[in-house]
């Protein structure tokens, strides 16, 4: 383990962005080098209402941020559109991404994947980071093995930009890997309103639910003869995320290449 890895985190003001702050300042092998916010660039970390009393310099622009700053990683909480923007001029500075933000695409991914192997950088791209939302992904494509039919429930807070959620995409692909190609549900089924069934990923239904008092939620549901098998997994608040946060950041700095998703990383 790295005993200085030093951190630029883009969306300190977000939900997920102020935990990570705590994270970072009370973490002793961690240095809070830079914040980067569109809104509060040329500002201190201390001087934005809300913010903890951190002597920490603030960037509105990402180039500026990651040239001027001497930095390890940058931990993006923010939104798909900017992330996406984010963690390609990291690897462009030779910073190593960690990536929480959701809703990227397959080609956002390999792009990532080519330009971390081309630099020889570590990169993460973490769709959760709680430790039993990992597990739930683990148990559901185990017991995917067994069970060929199945949906994907989750369910997160009415703020959520991107539908479906990461964990329920990764989800999805963990479980194709060992599933049994199927299209579920009856061959001639008809949705009489537009979306009814849900998103179709190889078969596979996934539903979203937006709700404000929910925090981030799913249901894996499977079904066989006579028998339905749920695996379900809550976060009750986004302190749970932050074990994770701090293991992708120390496993980063042993890697060369993009790992997608944490139980990649995991022992
Ligand atoms: N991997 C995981 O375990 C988890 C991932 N997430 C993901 O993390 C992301 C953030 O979630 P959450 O904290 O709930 O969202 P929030 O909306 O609370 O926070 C996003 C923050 O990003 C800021 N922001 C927007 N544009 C920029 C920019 N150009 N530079 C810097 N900051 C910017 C926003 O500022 P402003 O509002 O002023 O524009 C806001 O403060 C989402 O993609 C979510 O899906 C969430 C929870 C867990
Ligand atoms: O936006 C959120 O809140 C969350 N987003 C991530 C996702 O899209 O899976 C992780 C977690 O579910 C919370």
């Amino acid at each position: 383990m790295n005993n200085n890895v030093r951190i630029i985190l883009a969306g300190p003001r977000g939900k997920m962005g102020r935990e990570a702050v705590d994270l970072i300042s009370n973490t002793s092998h961690f240095t809070f080098v830079a914040a980067l916010d569109h809104r509060y660039g040329g500002s201190s970390l201390k001087d934005i209402e809300g913010m903890p009393s951190l002597d920490v310099p603030v960037y509105g622009e990402a180039d500026t941020c990651f040239s001027e700053v001497e930095a390890d990683v940058l931990i993006d909480l923010t939104t798909p559109d900017v992330g996406r923007v984010h963690m390609d001029k990291a690897l462009d500075h030779y910073i190593r991404p960690v990536i929480g933000t959701t809703g990227f695409s397959d080609e956002d991914i390999e792009r990532i994947r080519a330009k971390a192997e081309e630099k020889a950088l570590g990169a993460i791209i973490a769709p959760n980071f709680a430790v039993g939302a990992i597990l739930m992904m683990k148990f559901s494509q185990m017991a995917a093995k067994y069970f060929q039919d199945v949906e994907i429930i989750e369910k997160h807070h009415d703020q959520k930009l991107d539908a479906p959620s990461g964990t329920a995409v990764k989800t999805a692909k963990l479980i194709d890997e060992v599933r049994e190609k199927k299209a579920q549900g009856h061959p001639e089924e008809k949705e009489e309103l537009a979306g009814a069934r849900g998103a179709d990923y190889e078969g596979m239904h996934i539903h979203s639910m937006r709700l404000p008092g929910l925090i981030a939620h799913q249901e894996v549901v499977f079904g066989g003869e006579g028998q339905t098998l749920t695996i379900q997994h809550d976060s009750m608040n986004r302190a749970s995320f932050m074990p994770g946060v701090r293991l992708a950041v120390d496993a980063v700095m042993q890697l060369d290449t993009l790992v997608y998703g944490l139980e990649n990383v995991m022992e």
